[in-house]
């Protein structure tokens, strides 16, 4: 064996194994790991029927705000009404309690994801805020007034909004050893 041949042959045996110091495959990408802090965030609600995660992202992919539908500060989850006709009145929605948390002074340029479309009471804080992008799961009640009246502002606005798409249709995490995270 000649020594072109022998390189030839140790190459291919060596193309499949990834160097020591590569990363490693299948890390969430930006996208999937800002909606899914969203819904974890939702499942912090204490609607019995609809359960709304928020996730604010600047530029730098950095998240600023994080929030879900719930009743006021100093209002009892326990004695207020979670029933349809009346929690209306009282909960907060996720993306206002987002905006209301953030971190930094200015959304200017910010994305925000959300598990469901805004409504649009939200739809002018979001606006006002500066966020600029919107990513939304779904839109429960398209025909609503209070949702035409969200798309009409935010498409004059100039606020994008968009269906999140993801390659992935779960995320499960182990919160008990070994602590895998299964994306599927
Ligand atoms: N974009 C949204 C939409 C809804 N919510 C919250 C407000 C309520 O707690 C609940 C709505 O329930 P539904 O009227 O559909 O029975 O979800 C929100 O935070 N953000
Ligand atoms: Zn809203």
């Amino acid at each position: 064996m000649d020594i072109n041949t022998l390189t030839a042959e140790m190459s291919l045996e060596e193309s499949p194994r990834p160097p020591k110091s590569a990363k490693r495959e299948g890390y969430l990408k930006w996208e999937d790991y800002f909606m899914g802090t969203a819904l974890l965030a939702a499942k912090r609600s204490k609607d019995p029927n609809c359960q709304v995660g928020a996730c604010i992202v600047n530029r730098e992919n950095r998240i600023v705000g994080i929030g879900y539908n719930g009743m006021p500060n100093g209002c009892s989850d326990d004695t207020f009404p979670w029933d349809k006709n009346n929690k209306q009145f009282y909960v907060c929605h996720a993306e206002m309690n987002a905006i209301l948390n953030r971190n930094i002074i200015d959304l200017k340029g910010c994305t925000l994801y959300v598990s469901r479309f805004p409504c649009n009471e939200c739809a002018k804080m979001i606006i006002q805020s500066g966020i600029t992008k919107v990513y939304y799961i779904y839109d429960k009640s398209p025909n609503k007034d209070v949702y035409i009246a969200s798309k009409k502002m935010l498409e004059e606005a100039y606020v994008q909004f968009e269906v999140f798409k993801s390659e992935h249709k779960t995320i499960v995490i182990d919160l008990t050893p070994p602590l895998n995270i299964n994306v599927s």
